[in-house]
């Protein structure tokens, strides 16, 4: 059987403080694998060596990952400042260019953390550096310490939109999960909803309005323990199921 392709979009990361490496966290990859029932591909991320065009015809769907660095405020029309971090405009130059073409396309994508905040951004959308600055936000920020296990803790509950897309879709107007991020939605892109908030008010789960194909972002990490997770693998299940409709009506049943 040919599986559906989806494609990882990965991170850079130097070895030995030198060595240049294209990569993603595995637990992308089992995801994709274990409950897509899909080839996972990691993808430089970097337009110059993988154009968006070739990736669209290359991947059935797509996955944008997390990542320490942050979206240049540039693509969001503020200016950089000490808060913001560190950035990867590289990626941003792929990711926002793509997500923008698989909205106008209709074909499946999943954002995750980096990666959503990425899909409000390339939607019109704008980002706050640092939200645990805000009043009455909490500190979202994977904990600095600590196990694997530790740092990926369910932290705080997402409460959906009754009824809505995520409600629907993983059978649940509540659930929890973990958090590793900094950032956050400051405000939405025109046609970005938000669909799902934190206890505190904190963006965490977005789908673009009239979207022709699946596309979900949620500010979280689901990829961790996905199989074993409630939250998850419906999540990826519903994804998975987009992917194969994807590649069934460009090539017949895969
Ligand atoms: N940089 C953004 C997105 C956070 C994110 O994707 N975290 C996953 C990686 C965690 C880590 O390696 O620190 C933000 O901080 O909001």
């Amino acid at each position: 059987m040919v599986r559906p392709v989806i494609g990882i979009i990965g991170n850079p990361h130097l070895i030995n403080s030198e060595y240049l490496v294209h990569g993603a966290g595995e637990m992308n990859s089992r995801a994709v694998r274990e409950i897509c029932n899909a080839l996972p591909v990691i993808v430089p991320p970097d337009a110059l060596l993988a154009p968006i065009e070739e990736l669209m015809e290359a991947c059935d769907g797509f996955v944008f990952t997390g990542g320490r660095p942050n979206v240049h405020p540039k693509e969001y029309g503020e200016d950089l400042t000490e808060d913001h971090g560190d950035m990867d405009e590289k990626r941003d130059g792929l990711a926002l260019p793509l997500i923008r073409a698989l909205v106008t396309r209709g074909q499946p994508y999943l954002a995750i953390c980096r990666g959503f905040q990425e899909m409000n951004v390339a939607m019109g959308g704008s980002l706050h550096p640092e939200i645990r600055d805000l009043p009455g936000r909490d500190n979202h920020r994977m904990p600095p310490d600590g196990t694997l296990e530790e740092k990926f803790a369910l932290r705080h509950d997402v409460c959906f939109t009754p009824g809505g897309v995520f409600a629907r879709m993983l059978g649940a107007e509540v659930v929890r999960t973990n958090t590793l991020h900094g950032q956050g939605i400051k405000e939405p892109g025109p046609r970005v909803v938000i669909d799902g908030h934190a206890p505190d008010g904190t963006p965490e789960a977005i789908y673009i309005k009239d979207s022709k194909g699946f596309g979900v972002g949620v500010q979280w990490h689901p990829e961790y323990s996905a199989a074993q997770d409630p939250v998850s693998r419906p999540l990826f299940s519903a994804f998975g199921a987009a992917v194969y409709e994807w590649r069934a009506a460009r090539s017949g049943p895969a």
